[in-house]
């Protein structure tokens, strides 16, 4: 068992490597709306639909599969992918109003 010492010393290393991890995360995740945004422009100036759920449908099996051999929850996967793109879907119908108020 190790001291108290010893354990805080043990969990501020992990927070470090999760801190990092966080960064990762914020800065992919930033990476993603980027280019949904240009999506987003490109949908409005072609007048497609801002949501694709048959895309949507093939983003989900793939994560889905992907969790299963990463050992991460596929559930949560796909709550975590719904999340973003409910958020992205938003920002395209955003975007597409700006344009037809123009
Ligand atoms: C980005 C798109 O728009 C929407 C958002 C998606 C996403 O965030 O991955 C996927 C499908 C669409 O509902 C797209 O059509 O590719």
């Amino acid at each position: 068992m190790a001291s108290s010492e010893e354990a805080l010393e043990q969990l501020q290393k992990l927070r470090l490597s999760i801190d990092n991890i966080d960064n990762a995360l914020i800065h992919i995740l930033a990476e993603r709306f980027r280019l949904t945004q240009s999506v987003g422009e490109l949908k409005a100036t072609y007048n497609l639909p801002a949501a694709d759920p048959q895309r949507e449908a093939k983003q989900i099996a793939r994560l889905r599969e992907m969790a299963q051999s990463a050992r991460l929850n596929p559930d949560f996967a796909e709550k975590f992918l719904n999340f973003i793109i409910t958020e992205v879907i938003q920002h395209h119908k955003a975007i597409a109003e700006q344009k037809d108020q123009r």
